[in-house]
């Protein structure tokens, strides 16, 4: 049984924190050891997401956009509605191959991915029909050819050298070491075979195909081309399968992930933050928080009396609210409409947590993870009452003295009977704690790839208040003339808009912002004065529009009609002929996103289509609503983190730009028709104006007696 401890990763002096804004809404009871569970242990089916058809526009709606406004943010979404860049390349398992002799080399294997690396087989190719020559890193020193192989055996590392030196010497003089990986795709198809595919050859020993795997793919044949890893030409299936295909075979087997801890210890905080992670990468998860279910059940909440181990009446009441929270978590996961439940509540002794696994794990076969949040600083824990307790509905109307010295009380009545899971007695669990917010995590028989990722993403995510900006580079030529894609500069209003951003940014005078920008020159030239670290992503890249890239609308409809009507049935999964789908880009942007969640303020600058992305993980927005949330140019999105939500504000800096907002049409395929789409609807609509949205964050929305919104002052 593999245990691990790991303290939290600290970024950029902050410390990370999970959990002390937060606390299960609900303490609840242990669960009576009596509770059983029905149902079979089906397979569920995920949901498909059909693409909506709702509200048209055209290109032909370009608008001017009001200045100095700020726009309200789309709808907060109830979690219980909803259910990697190119950073992170593995390598892949490749041989070397000497095409002078008849000795393959091989690579080590590294751990399986479908992800590819600068590893490649750096031998470059000496054929008529290919500029450059083999062996150039071998021929301009042996430590290049042996770093590359460094860990190939001893013997085939000996015979490389020995094949590879005449050779090598013979070209020294007329070729330029360069990576295969510095070169342009097309000129650099080399000899890049993956292992699987040569030992299969291999084992047919048929010598006719492995001499021909020795010539340059320019002259090989199709069928052995194909055996090639893929290049800008050959990249058809999903680079960075998270949602689809790989997703439902990861997640066949249905998980429970049940919280353990006291109350206030940021148990629903968790809960609510990792399930609008999981669904974003493409995994169906719902919250179920066994203190919604206690309210439903009970008349007003009196005071802490209710949670004394020795009320027998109150004790049957939550008994009975925890047996339903848990059958209808295994009920969801059995009916297929999705993978993952969090089971909210305090789960805290150990007859609870068995019968959990008797249900979960022996009765349904599913996966279950306990997650327990331990917490001894009196400090988080207070601040974690003020922030989500005091609002609480069972407070309602009370004085906050009041409410934190019954909630203390609460806590005790919980302190009595708590007992933390063990590793010795309860060695059969699957769990990780995570003490103090973050501070440090232990990890305990860990199993698969959700839970390998739900224990990353949980190590680096924090509590510290800061604020994340995010907004698209200033209005470029290319948006102007309505063509998508490309990479041209900023127009007049453009570079005023970069002028009007770096003025913003320096008078909110933002505790060390770091500005991240994609490698965009419209991006690029949107901070040029800004005075901040600056780093660039690729990952921030705009959408890759493959083929469709430099054209309008029209004239994608005029040449690829088909490819456009696809687009517009289903935006999200539908992909660019040789380019990306919405979805590519959330798995693409997923390094970026566990990135922001580690650091403190940012601004990124970025573009529309990643922008979607990034705003969809924040407000909890589903993949029919992502490809069309309103992103205008020349706006700034203020993101900040609040009790269970986050608040936004919309802040429309005074220059106009075109509008690039294209709705989703009533019909797949019409460019004619302008008008709202009710998705993004709520941002244009006029009443947005001047509001600000507080989203995901039940308590706020209940307490603030209007509806989430709050006025804000428009900043100039
Ligand atoms: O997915 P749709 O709605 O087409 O929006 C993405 C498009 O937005 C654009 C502008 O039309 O983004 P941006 O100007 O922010 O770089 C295009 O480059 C991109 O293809």
């Amino acid at each position: 049984m593999a245990q691990s401890t790991a303290t939290a990763p600290l970024y950029a002096g902050y410390k990370p924190l999970i959990s002390s804004v937060t606390t299960d809404t609900d303490p609840d009871p242990d669960m009576a050891p009596s509770l059983s569970a029905e149902g079979t242990a089906d397979q569920p089916q995920k949901l498909q997401r059909e693409g909506e058809v709702k509200g048209a526009s055209s290109e032909a709606q370009r608008t001017k956009a009001n200045p100095n406004q700020i726009l309200s943010a789309s709808n907060s979404s109830s979690i219980d509605d909803h259910d990697e860049d190119q950073v992170g390349t593995l390598p892949l398992p490749l041989l070397s191959i000497n095409r002078r002799t008849p000795t393959l080399l091989p690579r080590p294997v590294p751990p399986s991915s479908t992800r590819f690396t600068s590893s490649y087989n750096d031998d470059l190719c000496t054929c008529s029909n290919c500029a450059y020559s083999s062996f150039s890193s071998s021929s301009s020193s042996a430590s290049s050819t042996s770093s590359s192989s460094s860990s190939a055996t001893a013997a085939g590392t000996a015979l490389a050298s020995a094949a590879a030196s005449a050779v090598a010497k013979k070209l020294a003089r007329s070729v330029t070491a360069t990576s295969i990986m510095d070169m342009p795709y097309n000129t650099s198809p080399s000899l890049r075979v993956r292992t699987t595919s040569l030992n299969q050859l291999k084992k047919t020993a048929d010598l006719a195909i492995e001499n021909e795997l020795h010539v340059c793919p320019s002259v090989m044949s199709e069928e052995l081309r194909k055996l090639l890893p893929p290049t800008s030409e050959t990249v058809m299936t999903k680079p960075f399968p998270i949602r689809g295909e790989r997703t439902i075979a990861d997640c066949t087997t249905p998980h429970v992930i049940a919280m353990v801890g006291l109350p206030a210890r940021g148990k629903t905080f968790i809960s609510k933050k990792l399930a609008r992670y999981l669904n974003w990468i493409g995994i169906s998860t719902r919250v179920f928080n066994l203190g919604e279910y206690r309210r439903h059940a009970t008349t007003a909440y009196k005071s802490h009396e209710f949670f004394r181990a020795d009320n027998e009446e109150a004790m049957a009441i939550r008994n009975r609210c925890a047996n339903q929270a848990l059958h209808d978590s295994c009920d969801w996961l059995l009916s297929g409409q999705g993978s993952i439940a969090v089971f909210d509540a305090t789960n805290s002794t150990r007859d609870r947590r068995q019968l959990i696994h008797d249900i979960v794990v022996k009765q349904h076969g599913f996966r279950l993870f306990f997650v327990e949040s331990i917490c001894d600083d009196p400090q988080i824990i207070e601040q974690n009452i003020l922030e989500v307790k005091v609002s609480s509905p069972d407070y309602l109307n009370m004085n906050t003295e009041l409410v934190v010295r019954d909630f203390l009380q609460r806590i005790e009545h919980y302190e009595e009977r708590y007992q933390p899971i063990d590793e010795v007695t309860e060695s059969h669990l699957s769990f990780m704690k995570v003490y103090n917010a973050g501070k440090k995590v232990v990890v305990y028989n860990n199993e698969g790839h959700v839970e390998s990722r739900i224990v990353y993403y949980l190590m680096n995510i924090h509590i510290t208040p800061r604020t994340i900006y995010l907004t698209r580079h200033g209005e470029s030529e290319y948006n102007l003339s309505g063509l998508i894609g490309g990479d041209s500069n900023l127009s007049a209003r453009g570079h005023q808009y970069a002028n009007a951003l770096s003025t913003f940014i320096a008078q909110q005078q933002i505790d060390g912002l770091r500005v991240w920008t994609s490698w965009m020159k419209r991006a690029i030239q949107t901070v040029a004065d800004v005075k901040a670290p600056q780093e660039r992503w690729k990952a921030l890249n705009e959408i890759d529009a493959g083929h469709c890239e430099e054209m309008t609308y029209e004239q994608i409809k005029e040449k690829f009609p088909e490819e456009f009507k696809a687009r517009d049935v289903n935006k999200f999964a539908y992909r660019y002929p040789r380019g990306e789908s919405y979805e590519d880009l959330v798995a693409r942007l997923e390094p970026v996103i566990m990135e922001l969640e580690r650091q403190g303020n940012v601004l990124v600058v970025s573009h529309q289509a990643v922008l979607r992305c990034l705003f969809a993980y924040f407000l909890d927005k589903s993949a029919d609503e992502l490809p069309y949330l309103y992103v205008p140019l020349h706006t700034v999105i203020k993101l900040t983190p609040v009790a269970y939500g986050c608040k936004v504000e919309h802040i429309k800096l005074p220059i106009d730009a075109v509008d690039t907002h294209r709705p989703k049409p009533k019909i797949p395929g019409d460019v004619s028709e302008p008008g709202l789409d009710g998705l993004s609807g709520e941002l244009v609509a006029p009443d947005g104006v001047g509001k600000v949205l507080i989203v995901g964050d039940d308590v706020a929305t209940a307490t603030n007696g209007n509806g989430g919104r709050v006025d804000v002052q428009a900043h100039q």
